[in-house]
């Protein structure tokens, strides 16, 4: 999963892929071989235990049934089905972790009485149906699934560029401590119906989001027809990258752009009503458009709901010595290269911890 996400230079300038310059392909050519050979194995041990199975074909045996019958004249060949077995048990695992955390949610229902949360809400659509379409057990695992593959790195990496930025600007780290005092006070934690009374909280994230976007290419788009756009020729089947990253930094849009000025966002400034929702094409950290971020605003309230908490929670300080590297490493997703060391403190009272 790791080796699927690295930049690769020839996905993107194909006249040169053959060389392989970063040796990503014969990286991932190895993987493969090692899983294949693997899978092989497990396949050679399924079949010596089939007289176990006798009259309870399992899903392998399913499959492999399938590889004989070709009644609509497409078969599977064995390489399709080592290929199928390798992305199942990443899926399987991933699934099972949900049902187990369903199972818990439902355990502890009665303490949420009166107010539900996400899940609680989900389950319930499953049962109305007064459009004609409900959702059943393995749609909700998908969308949680989707939940946790689409939108943990993508926010998670914000908070850290984030609480980076402000460690560098001390003074942004305070300003932002005394808003979440004023409103929240120090005997209990920020709750997610404070975030509309932080404007501040909100500027420092849209500046994260405009200075450090998760995917700085945005995801790769294809053109099924050619077209027109802003009198540039796009011809049909091409790959399309946005550099979010450039239109966050561009210097005929933003003032002092390479700056970390979370004041830019406020009420009074140039960029006050600029929103990262996709209809402000300055700032398109979900992109826009028809395939725009489906999780855009849970994105948003993960990434200010953390990071207040963080820094309502606790003072932040560099241990000694240690100075903050802002070098980003290549992926889909854009992390820190040197991931922050930081030392905290808590500042609430001590029991708004529990
Ligand atoms: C700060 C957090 C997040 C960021 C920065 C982010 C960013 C993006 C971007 C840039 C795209 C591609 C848009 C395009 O093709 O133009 C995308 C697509 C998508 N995101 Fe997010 N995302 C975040 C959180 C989430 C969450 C929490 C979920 C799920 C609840 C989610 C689910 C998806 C899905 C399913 C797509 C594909 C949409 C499609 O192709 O129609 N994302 N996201």
């Amino acid at each position: 999963m790791t080796g699927g996400g690295l930049f690769n230079i020839g996905d993107f300038v194909p006249s040169i892929a053959w060389m392989d310059l970063q040796g990503i392909q014969a990286k991932m050519k190895s993987v493969h071989e090692r899983l294949d050979e693997m899978i092989k194995r497990l396949l050679d041990e399924h079949v010596a235990s089939a007289a176990e199975r006798e009259g309870r074909p399992d899903f392998i045996d399913l499959v492999m049934a399938s590889k004989l019958r070709d009644d609509d004249g497409e078969t599977l060949s064995d390489v399709n089905i080592r290929a199928l077995i390798s992305m199942k048990s990443v899926h399987e695992r991933l699934d099972e972790m949900i049902k187990r955390l369903l199972d818990e949610h439902a355990a502890s229902a009665a303490e949420r009485e009166g107010r539900p949360d996400f899940i609680d809400l989900v389950m319930a659509s499953k049962l109305r149906d007064d459009d004609g379409e409900t959702l059943n057990d393995v749609n909700i695992r998908a969308l949680i699934s989707d939940m946790f593959t689409a939108g943990s790195d993508t926010s998670s990496v914000i908070v850290e560029w984030a609480l980076c930025e402000m460690l560098k600007n001390p003074n942004i780290l305070k300003k932002l401590q005394s808003e979440l005092d004023v409103v929240i006070g120090r005997e209990r934690m920020l709750e997610e119906s404070d975030i509309m009374n932080l404007p501040y909280l909100q500027a420092v994230c849209k500046e994260a989001l405009r200075l450090h976007p998760s995917t700085p290419l945005s995801l790769p788009h294809f053109s099924a027809k050619s077209c027109e756009v802003n009198e540039y020729h796009i011809p049909a089947n091409t790959r399309l990258l946005i550099n979010v990253w450039a239109i966050g930094r561009d210097p005929d849009v933003w003032v002092r752009p390479l700056e970390f000025y979370p004041e830019r966002f406020l009420v009074g400034e140039k960029a006050a009503n600029i929103e990262p929702h996709g209809t402000d094409f300055e700032l398109i950290p979900f992109g826009a458009g028809r395939r725009v971020c489906v999780g855009k605003q849970a994105g948003m309230i993960f990434v200010q709901y953390f990071l207040g908490v963080l820094v309502h929670a606790f003072d932040w300080q560099l241990p000694e010595g240690e100075k903050i590297d802002m070098k980003e490493t290549p992926g889909v997703v854009v992390p820190k290269a040197v991931p922050l060391k930081a030392m905290v403190s808590p500042r609430l009272i001590p029991c708004a911890y529990v």
